[in-house]
């Protein structure tokens, strides 16, 4: 728990989900039922009507041989009891026997198919569902994604992407038990009205319990959410082909290793907790079901003796009472299964219905005109849950065409500003706009279209070189022509095109035709990705930060070249004061203010000038290394001491 400050449990977020979930009663499950049946039956109908057509069918025709299945030996039975000479019994109870055996032999037939259907229509269902709640995630607003609340609900809902398989296949188990209970019901009523009450009395604690066991579950696993997907991404690391070497060197592996250790105890005792709970209600289910059984067979002793109810009906009320409790069992496991699976259903829904409040608008007014000029009046943005404010009354102008040079220490928000000139956040308060068109009332996609982005750490997609160029425009065609010049403008083309496998090599050694990358051209990669896009606005944040000095050179002569069209415009975030100095226009941030603009000579000329100060005590490091005398090997430790000592 030392990387996390404790537990990760969360009783408060569970509060707010336990009302309306946990609440349910069994019978209110049971009556959901039809609904849900409705539900997934319209996503399978979607995805292929005939297998789910043959697959109910199927079912259905499975659970009507069960029925013939008891009627039958309902029937050897009577004529198996009846007087006669024992051949004449057999013969006449021949054609109940092979009923009987051609009614197994169609289940068995029937089970193939529906294994097979199975098979073709389950996985369809899930992948839709997987497209819906991903797709959902990848539109939603970034701030949104921020917030640790709504994440985290967004976050349930990958728990319910294979459940409507899941309760499809129960509910399918439901509808075959359900006919076949049927028939054993049918057959018991026949014999005795009491019986069937009977039947009802042995089935009762076992529906409570599973239901009991079924919230327990359910209650646990939003508790844990957290530290479920905390101990996954601990571990993520660690099977990476090119792992962090701090896991060896530092050890951290095995601070990795003991924390999920530490946390898997915690986990696993929560296991047991449940497991011990489960046992308990497990003792007192068994118990009172054993004992409604134990009233059902006296009943049928009672019957027997008192009411003068016949051997063979006294028989088949056993197989039925037997069959019948199975068939229940059946169908409370499988209600009870769906049940739970229409919770992490209806997580799934209400994520995705929560990520479409939280969606990037697609509709509103377009960026419209060549290239873009943005414009940003007193803008302040607070990062959700954050206790102050990342920027505060910021007002400039980045023009079309030109570059523009956003400076400033660590933290004093040039990443976040990029971010919100780049549409990713909306301002708390003020104005971004593009050619006039306020991004909050802006078609985001029309904002987006207009920006190349180069972000800080380059995304390293477990892909092909090609497709991690490509993955750039990924809403057009690929074209390798244009990759390989991308590339080439990049300085990578040649590196790439050495590679074994070529364009071909997956960007991560742990595949087939893996290739490692070095950190340099992994930034590469991302310059080559944003030159591809190729749109009006190029937004670079530390785009040298692991390049040699040459290369560094280099990629600032380019980025400005990119502006020779009169159309595109550069926006450089960078600590490299010297490459700012040709830039158009600077923007010097501090504290999430904005300071000081104007050209390299303008600030350089301010007195006091914070851009002026950190220039200078960048341009002093070079100066007190050109100035020094270069040092001479350094005297043994011996002769320092005994010299001190002269
Ligand atoms: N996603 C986030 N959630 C909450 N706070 C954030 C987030 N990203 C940045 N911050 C905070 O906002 C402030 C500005 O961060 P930002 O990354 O914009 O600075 P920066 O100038 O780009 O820094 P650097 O030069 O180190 O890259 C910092 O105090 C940082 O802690």
């Amino acid at each position: 728990m030392l990387l996390f400050s404790g537990a990760l449990r969360h009783d408060k977020a569970w509060a707010k989900y336990s009302d309306p979930l946990l609440r349910m009663s069994f019978w209110a499950m049971a009556r959901q039922f039809p609904s849900m049946l409705a539900m997934i039956g319209r996503i399978a109908w979607r995805e292929d009507p005939r297998a789910l057509v043959v697959l109910v069918a199927a079912q259905l025709a499975s659970g009507a041989m069960s029925a013939f299945l008891l009627v039958a030996t309902n029937q050897v039975l009577v004529h198996l009891f009846a007087g006669g000479p024992t051949p004449d019994k057999l013969r006449e109870a021949l054609p109940a026997l092979l009923l009987g055996g051609a009614s197994s032999a169609g289940s068995v037939l029937l089970g193939c198919l529906i294994v097979q259907v199975e098979g073709r229509l389950y996985p369809k269902i899930e992948l839709s569902c997987r497209t819906a709640y991903y797709g959902m995630m990848t539109r939603v607003e970034m701030s949104a994604m921020e917030d640790k609340d709504i994440h985290r609900q967004l976050a349930l809902g990958q728990y319910g992407t294979d459940s409507v398989r899941r309760m499809l296949s129960s509910s399918v188990w439901i509808i075959s038990g359900l006919m076949s209970l049927g028939a054993a019901a049918v057959v018991l009523a026949t014999l005795h009205p009491l019986l069937l009450a009977a039947l009802l009395l042995i089935a009762a604690p076992r529906w409570w319990g599973a239901v009991v066991v079924m919230r327990r579950a359910y209650a646990s696993q939003h508790a844990w959410i957290d530290h479920r997907r905390a101990t996954d991404v601990l571990l993520w690391p660690i099977t990476r082909a090119g792992a962090t070497p701090e896991l060896r060197v530092h050890g951290a592996g095995r601070l990795l290793i003991h924390a999920q250790e530490d946390m898997g105890r915690t986990a696993a005792a929560e296991k047991a907790r449940l497991a011990r709970a489960e046992a308990r209600t497990e003792v007192v289910t068994a118990a009172m079901s054993g004992t409604a059984r134990i009233l059902a067979y006296g009943l049928l002793w009672w019957l027997l003796v008192v009411g003068g109810m016949p051997l063979a009906a006294a028989g088949t009320a056993v197989l039925a009472i037997r069959n019948a409790t199975g068939y229940l069992n059946q169908i409370v496991s499988q209600l009870n299964r769906m049940c739970e699976e229409s919770l992490y259903l209806t997580d799934m829904n209400n994520s995705i219905k929560l990520g479409a409040q939280h969606a990037i608008p697609d509709h509103g007014a377009g960026v419209e005109g060549e290239g873009v000029e943005v414009v940003l009046q007193d803008v302040t943005f607070r990062y959700p849950g954050a206790e102050r404010d990342a920027l505060q009354g910021v007002s400039l102008t980045i023009p079309k065409g030109k570059v523009v040079a956003l400076v400033g220490e660590n933290g004093s928000g040039k990443t976040t500003l990029a971010g919100l000139i780049a549409g990713l956040y909306l301002p708390t308060a003020g104005t971004v706009s593009y050619n006039g068109v306020d991004v909050r009332e802006a078609n985001r996609e029309s904002v987006f279209d207009r920006v190349a982005l180069l972000p800080q750490d380059v995304d390293c997609w477990p892909m092909t070189v090609r497709a991690n160029i490509h993955i750039g425009d990924a809403g057009r065609p690929l074209d390798q022509e244009k990759i390989e010049a991308a590339a080439e403008r990049a300085d990578i083309r040649t590196v790439v095109e050495k590679l074994p496998h070529g364009w071909d090599s997956i960007a991560v050694k742990d595949f087939e035709r893996g290739v490692r990358l070095s950190g340099g051209q992994w930034q590469r990669i991302g310059v080559s990705r944003a030159v591809y896009r190729e749109r009006d606005l190029l937004i670079v944040d530390e785009p040298t930060a692991a390049l040699d000095p040459k290369a560094e050179i280099d990629m600032f002569d380019s980025l400005r070249s990119f502006t020779d069209d009169g159309v595109t415009t550069v926006l450089l975030i960078t600590h490299r004061l010297a490459a700012t100095a040709n830039a158009d226009v600077i923007y010097v941030l501090h504290d999430g203010r904005l300071i000081e603009h104007g050209g390299h000579a303008d600030l350089m000329a301010l007195e006091p000038g914070h851009y002026r100060t950190l220039y200078e005590m960048q341009a002093r490091q070079y100066q007190q290394y050109q100035d020094a005398p270069v040092p001479g090997p350094r005297p043994p430790a011996d002769a320092v001491k005994n010299g001190g000592e002269r």
